[in-house]
């Protein structure tokens, strides 16, 4: 099964590329550390690829994966559930921020149905592209049922890898994740709660623009649903299919499908960091692919990323999905690589170094 094979495709960091990195950063001509968290990201890069310096993380493309959520029935999002077609069709014609993003950064726009539960009208000629891979339409109200069965988890993680995999045989060097999915914050909170233990009240947000009152019965729908399911964190296809939804699901499999070909892959928003945390209990070794991109004012976004151990890049006051914060964050990887790879040493600049 190609989840299976994408686990035990997943290795560790190279240990000693680590170490050659950390000790080249230590020679450049700068005060060591003074790189801040460009030294880090350009460290971690070396070891993924073991090759230091690594290759420029470009070629990029964001892959947005949008689906729809049963749980939205629970009146958890003020938007209609219609609005991700219709966005997916926005984004088809480029009139999103994803797009006007991807263009700043230079990045590719590859758009994944794997679920969105009205049908998605292309117009005539659009000049983005569309995988439609949809696992169901939209997910059952994980109030009352799983969300997915496991087999459907199962293949819109599948569909997540399969997508790293044909974005990477393009040619990309770097991946970011991206979503669309009214209510998909719920689902979000849901999971986050699920790996970390947070209570449902402390990782749920006000998401695409719910009041304070909408906030707490949507955190009240979150303890129901855990109260249901108590969907087990060392069983996360369990979990994801429980409580999560299609396009956590694909993100998780797009997160292993990148660690496994040693390729870089950005995390956007709380959409994708509650994703990971799935890809990291199947395969903890994956972290060493990811960079978090940005911190989203989601709370439980803050949550997960202190779990996971990362550090976002950019703290912008986000809250929009699409892959925005990770394309913001794409051309500061691609600086931490090129500092690492270009700059002189103070041997060979002849640049005095410390005293002792
Ligand atoms: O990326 C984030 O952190 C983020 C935070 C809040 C909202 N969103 C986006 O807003 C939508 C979900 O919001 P909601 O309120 O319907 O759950 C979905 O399409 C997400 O991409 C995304
Ligand atoms: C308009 C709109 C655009 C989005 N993009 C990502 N999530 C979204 C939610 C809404 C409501």
């Amino acid at each position: 099964m190609l989840l299976e094979r994408t686990l035990a495709a997943i290795t560790p960091a190279d240990p000693g590329t680590l170490a050659a990195a950390l000790d080249r950063q230590s020679h450049l001509t700068k005060p060591p550390g003074s790189l801040g968290l460009l030294e880090d990201i350009s460290v971690q890069l070396a070891g993924l690829a073991a090759s230091c310096p690594p290759p420029l993380p470009e070629p990029a493309a964001v892959a947005v994966f949008a689906a729809d959520h049963g749980v939205h029935a629970q009146g958890v999002s003020v938007w209609p559930q219609e609005v991700t077609a219709q966005m997916v069709a926005n984004f088809l014609v480029s009139g999103a921020a994803v797009n006007a993003l991807a263009a700043q950064a230079a990045a590719d726009v590859v758009v994944v149905d794997v679920g969105v539960a009205t049908p998605v009208t292309v117009p005539d000629a659009a000049p983005g592209r569309l995988i439609r891979r949809p696992v169901r339409s939209g997910t059952a109200d994980m109030t009352s049922a799983p969300a997915m069965t496991r087999q459907e988890a199962v293949r819109a993680l599948e569909t997540g890898i399969a997508v790293a995999a044909e974005l990477v045989g393009e040619g990309h060097r770097c991946l970011l994740t991206g979503d669309m999915g009214i209510a998909n914050t719920t689902a979000s909170a849901a999971l986050i709660a699920v790996f970390t233990g947070a209570d449902p009240d402390e990782v749920t947000g006000h998401g695409a623009g719910v009041d304070e009152n909408t906030r707490q019965h949507k955190a009240n729908v979150v303890r129901g649903a855990l109260e249901l399911h108590r969907p087990d964190p060392g069983d996360p296809v369990g979990a994801v299919a429980a409580v999560g939804g299609l396009e956590h699901a694909a993100i998780a499999g797009f997160v292993l499908g990148a660690a496994a070909h040693r390729v870089p892959v950005i995390l956007d928003g709380v959409i994708a960091s509650s994703a990971a945390l799935v890809a990291a209990a199947l395969a903890p070794d994956a972290l060493a692919a990811c960079v978090a991109g940005h911190r989203s004012v989601e709370p439980g976004h803050t949550v997960a990323l202190r779990h996971l151990g990362l550090h976002p890049l950019v703290d912008l006051g986000l809250r929009l999905g699409e892959g925005s914060g990770a394309l913001l964050a794409l051309p500061l990887v691609q600086a931490a690589v090129r500092t690492l790879r270009d700059m002189a040493t103070f041997d060979s600049a002849g640049v005095a170094g410390k005293e002792a």
